[in-house]
């Protein structure tokens, strides 16, 4: 499996670190608070364990699983399909939102406006990586990892045809495995 990487953008080293520095900084803000933690499958779990590990205050997970990309694609479809929706009521709940990449932000972009409607209390948006160059709706996250360049990535949740997520750093796939 390494060997179909290219090149390593970010160590196993320099995510946990990050996770962290976050989960130190989400303790803070929502000491008290009692937040629904938000993790969007399949991509975000691996983040998503270890960050709330480092979360030192009471929360609640909660599971949205939506899709894209699928398959082959390495370009967002456009339409985000709702796999599995969350079993917690969101009204007058602090939202946080858990996920590895905004790229063309359409699928955060969906999930905002869904929780809005559902009249969320406050939604904060956590991402490990953002890809800028990628976007095509006008979303932010409000807390970032790591910025990264428009190539397409894996490793550490991000999958391409559904592999490489188990991977514990993030790189950049030999343009030969999906131009094949
Ligand atoms: O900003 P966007 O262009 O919408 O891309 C980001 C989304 O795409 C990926 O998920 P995907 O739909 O591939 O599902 P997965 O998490 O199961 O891989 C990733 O995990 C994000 O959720
Ligand atoms: O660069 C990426 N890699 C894997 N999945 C993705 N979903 C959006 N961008 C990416
Ligand atoms: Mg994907």
């Amino acid at each position: 499996m390494d060997q179909e990487i290219k090149e390593i953008l970010i160590t196993e080293e320099e995510i946990q670190q990050k996770c962290k520095e976050i989960g130190a900084q989400l303790t803070e803000e929502y000491d008290g608070k009692f937040p629904l933690a938000i993790g969007v499958l399949k991509g975000a779990l691996p983040f998503m364990a270890d960050l709330l590990k480092n979360i030192k205050t009471h929360l609640e997970m909660d599971f949205m699983d939506v899709s894209s990309y699928g398959g082959k694609n390495i370009r967002s479809t456009g339409e985000v399909k709702i796999i599995k929706d969350l079993d917690t009521k969101v009204e007058g709940r602090h939202l946080l939102i858990i996920e590895d990449i905004i790229d063309s932000g359409q699928t955060l972009s969906y999930l905002v406006d869904l929780f809005k409607y559902r009249k969320a209390k406050s939604i904060k948006i956590v991402t490990l990586i953002d890809k800028p160059e990628g976007r095509i709706a006008d979303i932010k996250a409000d807390i970032v990892g790591f910025q990264v360049p428009n190539e397409f990535l894996v490793g550490y949740g991000l999958d391409y045809d559904e592999k490489y997520r188990n991977l514990p750093y993030i790189g950049v796939l030999k343009p030969e495995i999906y131009n094949r």
